[in-house]
């Protein structure tokens, strides 16, 4: 078989790290890996490619990390990661390794999806050569936007996850008067990711006056989407509203007329639940801006892995530096 053609592409989370080659045949061989299990990504890029390379060399390397870039050095947000690029491309003899934010590689992967690899939450109609914005909670909520740029895209790299949160009604804020006791800043992750439903479970407890009794996401959100318990049902409800918030926010702020599309590990766990959620309506509920966001579409990206989608343009195109 020939092998001199992959790329090694990543896809580095709070918890995991996934590893693929990318050749002519696009995205192959796609594995996961706990990022516990390993000092850092070079030691588990190499097991990858012993244990499922086929005696591939990847000379050049592109991966996408869940961290704010900016130098040689990257330190994981949420692990205890951190590494240098350099040492990192030495070690696993390669002759070009980039790394971009995990949301701006989802961003780069949005015009290559394809219809089935998305779900329409509410109306809207994308123009074309209009910016487009993505974010998603997961570990953290991410937010990136692709602006076209002649006849290709360009990518921007952003923090909006750690924009300050808006309340929109009067239980809302009750919620961020209880998080501001705890946090200095109660940014939009405080609320819209895995520890976020946390943190809004326990603040609608106190709100309640009940002990607040789950500590993990996915048991809220489990008691939440089966109605068994009152508080959880209100944190996932409060959870996408909020998130609506977020969105159209961000819609209003970059144009995004292009559409604004979610992604994460979170929203596709429930993706039918999310659809028929408060998400669309609080969406547009940005006053005399109603009709502006209600012409955006919002859809949900449920492709497995699209940051290797975005990171495969990225390499194919050759224009990252
Ligand atoms: N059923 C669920 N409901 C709500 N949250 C969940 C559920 N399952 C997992 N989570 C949370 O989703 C987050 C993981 O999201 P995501 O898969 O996007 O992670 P990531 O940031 O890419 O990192 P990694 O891929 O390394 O886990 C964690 O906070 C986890 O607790």
């Amino acid at each position: 078989m020939t092998v001199g053609g992959f790329s090694l592409v990543a896809d580095i989370g709070g918890t995991h790290a996934r590893f693929a080659l990318v050749g002519d045949a696009g995205v192959v061989r796609p594995e996961t890996y706990r990022c516990a299990d390993f000092s850092g990504p070079a030691e588990a890029a190499k097991a990858y490619l012993a244990e499922y390379g086929g005696g591939a060399a990847p000379v050049r390397g592109a991966f996408a990390v869940a961290s704010m870039l900016g130098g040689d050095r990257v330190e994981l947000t949420n692990s205890p990661w951190s590494f240098s690029v350099e040492e990192t491309r030495r070690l696993l003899g390669l002759e070009r390794l980039e790394t971009i934010n995990d949301f701006t590689a989802i961003a780069l992967a949005v015009p290559h999806l394809a219809p089935g690899d998305l779900l329409a939450v509410g109306g809207g109609t994308a123009r074309p050569n209009h910016p487009i914005a993505v974010l998603g909670p997961g570990t953290g909520l991410g937010v990136s936007a692709l602006v076209p740029c002649g006849a290709t895209w360009s990518p921007l790299e952003a923090e909006g996850g750690h924009v300050t949160m808006a309340a929109a009604n009067a239980r809302e804020a009750a919620i961020l008067d209880v998080l501001r006791q705890r946090f200095d800043h109660v940014s939009a992750e405080r609320l819209l990711s895995g520890q976020g439903l946390v943190n809004l479970y326990q603040a609608l407890s106190a709100l309640s006056g009940h002990q607040a009794v789950y500590s993990t996401p996915d048991v809220i959100t489990s008691h939440g989407l089966d109605g068994s318990c009152p508080i959880c049902r209100e944190t996932v409800e409060t959870f996408f509203a909020m998130l609506g918030t977020v969105a159209g926010n961000l819609a209003l702020t970059i144009g995004a007329h292009g559409g604004v599309y979610l992604a994460g590990g979170i929203l596709p766990r429930m993706a039918e639940a999310f659809r028929q959620s408060g998400f669309r309506a609080r969406f547009e509920a940005h006053g005399r801006f109603q009709p502006y966001l209600a012409a955006i579409p919002t859809r949900l990206i449920v492709h497995p892995l699209p940051a290797f989608v975005g990171l495969a343009a990225l390499v194919r195109s050759g224009t990252a530096e």
